[in-house]
């Protein structure tokens, strides 16, 4: 049985797969240790455990304890590569990409033989193109949806507000209104800048992943939901790397 875990920058995703097939599933926070409870039971059938990481060093160093006390099978944690099964990192120096989004690209690339967009909605929101080719044709990076509700909290002194799920791109008559709506007014502009892209470079399929990808979707991105893209191409990848 192997564990995988995708550790983002405010949460962190694992899975238990056994032979393709999902055992076990579940979401935690890196900075409190519970979400290993959830664990317990197939600590001892854990043959190996695969980690995809953006946080930093010292988070990382925690993680890989705090595993080491779930288990003593072998941790291999799998980072950005310059390439892999036709897939070519766009980045000149592929060290500095973050590992969640080579992961997601890599399992995008992997399902689909045409060109794909592959958007990942966490705290951060990141966009990567994928040509047909393999090529990748480079992406953005952008604040996430709760980055930018906080940074409007704690930046503007008189904007008070409730923040809510509205997808309503209508001009607000209110505090409130014209930050929900200014949000998802900002988002539905990025899908209109994927959908020119997408179509620019003829790509095939958009594939969307991460905390927000409905959101996305409700805005209009015309994109196919892969909720676990990270995972997908991280167990792809440990796998392949055990292969002999
Ligand atoms: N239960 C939830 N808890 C926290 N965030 C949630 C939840 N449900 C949806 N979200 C949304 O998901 C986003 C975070 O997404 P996700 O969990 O994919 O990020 P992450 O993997 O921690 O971050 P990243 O990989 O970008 O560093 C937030 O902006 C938030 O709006
Ligand atoms: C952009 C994020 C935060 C998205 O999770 C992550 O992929 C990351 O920390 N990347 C490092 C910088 C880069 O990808 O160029
Ligand atoms: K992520």
């Amino acid at each position: 049985m192997k564990l995988l875990v995708d550790a983002g920058n405010s949460r962190l995703k694992w899975r238990l797969d056994d032979q393709g097939r999902v055992v076990s599933k579940g979401i935690g926070a890196l900075d409190e240790p519970e979400w290993l409870a959830g664990l317990g039971p197939f600590a001892d059938k854990i043959s190996g455990v695969a980690v995809s990481t953006v946080a930093s060093e010292g988070r990382r160093l925690d993680l890989a304890s705090q595993l080491a006390r779930l288990t003593s099978a072998p941790v291999r944690f799998h980072w950005a590569e310059p390439q892999r099964s036709g897939l070519v990192n766009g980045y000149t120096d592929c060290q500095k990409m973050g590992a969640d989004r080579w992961h997601a690209m890599y399992a995008a690339w992997r399902r689909s033989d045409q060109g794909v967009a592959v958007v990942d909605a966490g705290s951060a929101v990141t966009v990567d193109y994928v040509s047909a080719g393999g090529q990748h044709l480079g992406g953005f990076i952008l604040p996430g949806l709760q980055m930018m509700v906080r940074s409007l909290r704690t930046d503007a002194a008189r904007i008070g507000f409730d923040p809510s799920q509205a997808l309503d791109t209508t001009p607000g008559l209110s505090t409130t209104q014209c930050v929900n709506h200014g949000l998802a007014w900002l988002t539905a502009a990025m899908v209109g800048r994927i959908h020119d892209d997408v179509k620019r470079a003829g790509l095939r399929q958009v594939l969307v992943t991460g905390g927000d990808a409905d959101r996305l979707v409700g805005l209009g991105l015309n994109a196919v939901v892969a909720r676990e893209l990270v995972l997908d191409g991280l167990a792809l990848i440990d796998e392949e790397d055990q292969r002999p």
